[in-house]
Parts: C-alpha cells; sequence; structure tokens
C-alpha cells in the first residue's frame, strides 16, 4: 500500500484577478476552492491512475471537513488525525503572474501527534510511505524524523518531499526518491544554478547523500532523473498552463505509482513528466485520460 502523509494539508483558494492593483479594490474574475496540500495532491492523482493509496495527516475545523468530504467524493481511503485548530487556507492568486501565500498551519498536540505515528506502527516492507509538504510550526522541526524512523523500524520505503534541513536530515536514511525543483535544489545548497550541468552536479550530490532516485524538476523544462550512474531528460509537453500548482506533486504520483505498478524506472520517469503537465495544463489536477495522452509525447534522452 502507499501511504501519503500531509501533515499541513489546505484549501487551496485560486484566485484571478485581471489587472491586480495593491492597495485598491480588485474584483475576482474567478475563483476555485479545491484541496490541497502535497500528499492530498499525490493521493488525488494516484487515485487517478487506479493505484490504491490511503492518505493520512492532520485535518481540523471547516476547513478539514470541507477536504476530508472531498476526499470521500472521489473515493480515496483516507485516516486523518482531527484537531482542534483550523486547517489552512493557501492563496494562489493569478493576474499575469502567479503568486501563492501559503499559511503556516494549525496547532498540533503532542497527543494528536502521537496518535498519527500510531496509524504507521504496522507498516511492512511492502509499504511506500510518500511524506510531503511543509510541517506546522507547533509540530517541531523534527517530526519528519520521527516518521522516518517509524518507517525504517518497519522496513517501509519512503519518499520525501520537502525542503531545507528537514529534507537534508533525511537524506541519510535513504529516501526511495527525492524531487526538488531546480529552485529548491539550488536553495538546498546555498548556490546559485544557472545551467543544467550544475543542476546534474547537485542533484548527484543529493544520490551520494543516500538518495536512492533525484528527479529535478524544471517546469516548462521538464525533468532530469539520477540514478546511480546515469542521467536522464524527458522534455515538458507543450501546452497551455492553466494552474501549475500540484504539478510537482503529480509528478512525485507518476512516478512512485507507476514504479510500484511497473517496476520499470524510466517507465515511472515518463509518467512522472506526464502527470506533473497534464496539472500545470488543468484548472484542478491531472486526470487519467490527459495524463495517457502526454506520455505520448515525452522522450527521454540519456545526458
Ligand atoms: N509550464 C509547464 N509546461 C509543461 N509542463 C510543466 C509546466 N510546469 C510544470 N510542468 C510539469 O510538471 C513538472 C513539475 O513542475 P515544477 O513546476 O517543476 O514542480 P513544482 O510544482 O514542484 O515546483 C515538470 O517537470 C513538468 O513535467
Ligand atoms: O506545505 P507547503 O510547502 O506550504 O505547500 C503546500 C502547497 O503545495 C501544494 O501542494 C502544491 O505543491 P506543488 O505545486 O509543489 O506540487 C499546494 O496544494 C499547497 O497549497
Amino acid at each position: 500500500m502507499i501511504y501519503t502523509v500531509t501533515l499541513n494539508p489546505s484549501i487551496d483558494y485560486i484566485v484571478e484577478v485581471e489587472d491586480l492593483k495593491l492597495g485598491e479594490l480588485n474584483r475576482m474574475t474567478r475563483d476555485l476552492k479545491l484541496p490541497g496540500g502535497k500528499g492530498i495532491n499525490v493521493s488525488r492523482v494516484l487515485n487517478q491512475l487506479g493505484v490504491q493509496n490511503k492518505a493520512i495527516g492532520f485535518l481540523g475545523g471547516f476547513t478539514g471537513r470541507y477536504i476530508n468530504d472531498w476526499l470521500s467524493k472521489e473515493s480515496i481511503l483516507s485516516d486523518f488525525v482531527f484537531v482542534a485548530d483550523d486547517t489552512r487556507i493557501n492563496i494562489k492568486l493569478k493576474s499575469g503572474q502567479e503568486t501563492e501565500i501559503n499559511g503556516s498551519g494549525p496547532i498540533i498536540r503532542e497527543t494528536e501527534a502521537e496518535a498519527l505515528l500510531q496509524k504507521l506502527v504496522k507498516l511492512s516492507a511492502d509499504d511506500i510511505v510518500i511524506l510531503s509538504g511543509s510541517v506546522p510550526p507547533s509540530l517541531g522541526e523534527d517530526f519528519y524524523e520521527r516518521l522516518i524512523s517509524v518507517c525504517k523500524q518497519n522496513k517501509a520505503e519512503f519518499v520525501i518531499d520537502t525542503t531545507g534541513m528537514a529534507l537534508q536530515k533525511a537524506l541519510i536514511h535513504q529516501p526511495l526518491l527525492v524531487k526538488p525543483n531546480h529552485h529548491e535544489l539550488a536553495e538546498l545548497f546555498g548556490v546559485t544554478i544557472n545551467s543544467r550541468e550544475e543542476i546534474i552536479v547537485y542533484g548527484r550530490k543529493l544520490l551520494e547523500a543516500g538518495a536512492k532516485h533525484v528527479l529535478v524538476s524544471m517546469a516548462g523544462e521538464g525533468a532530469l532523473f539520477i540514478t546511480g550512474n546515469k542521467v536522464y531528460h524527458a522534455n515538458a509537453p507543450e501546452g497551455i498552463v492553466k494552474n501549475s500548482v500540484g504539478a510537482g506533486d503529480s509528478m512525485i504520483a507518476g512516478f512512485v505509482g507507476t514504479l510500484s505498478l511497473t517496476g520499470d524506472l524510466l517507465e515511472a520517469f515518463r509518467a512522472g513528466v506526464a502527470s506533473g503537465s497534464a496539472t500545470a495544463f488543468s484548472d484542478d489536477l491531472a486526470d487519467q485520460e490527459h495524463i495517457e495522452q502526454l506520455q505520448l509525447l515525452i522522450r527521454i534522452s540519456q545526458v
């Protein structure tokens, strides 16, 4: 079974304003409320791909109920810990450019944190746990380490998609996959990256630090897949970008879901890129038909 863990879910409130004027009244031309948070996005795309999975994490208040109801309607298995405080609302403002304003998240008590860890005590070596997104400040920076240690004790594989120290500390525990975008990769090493060659240099450092496979996504430029001593590039298909929120999460879903079904790393890479692009070209996340269409347009070459 694949588990997705979203410590900090969100309602993504997508707002379109034609010509945003700061300090003035602006009227929305369109708005959309979607369940969000990285692991939840991964679960929704895995579901599209027909890959059984269970979403866990923390939900609270009216916003948490909205997300829970949405997941039930899509028949996604879930088992969240319900907390007293409201799940956050993240603003995704579209006005020419995409501007994101993400909340810090609700207060999580130690008893609630323990309840989440308890949901993973029966993991086995056949399971993959996808740990995604930011950590609400009240949980403490080491919470991913606590989750990883439960995965390791039960010999389950884990994937981690987060930033900064939490990602750095996870590498030694040999995650199945890490997927920074090229900006996050540069930030992680405190450098500026100007070329594909430099991305490969820093991507390889993540392998050396312990990751089993590394995907570096580059939005419209596609992605690099770094594994063993090989590096592959995949183009991103051409299309009209509607909403790239969740593109990275969709890529993780496509990769891990396909790897779990086929065991084929390059097919997983292809499905990952197609899923990311299908989401970028949609208002909501990618659907199965769109992912299948785009897979036909992806060329993978060894670098
Ligand atoms: N503008 C785009 N055109 C085509 N594909 C895109 C675009 N933006 C994202 N994607 C697809 O989604 C993947 C992940 O996107 P990216 O923006 O790099 O991740 P993140 O959401 O984590 O920042 C890319 O590798 C690509 O396949
Ligand atoms: O936990 P964080 O880092 O604040 O990110 C949460 C946000 O990331 C998203 O999961 C989208 O992530 P990606 O665009 O990187 O795939 C949104 O749904 C959500 O608002």
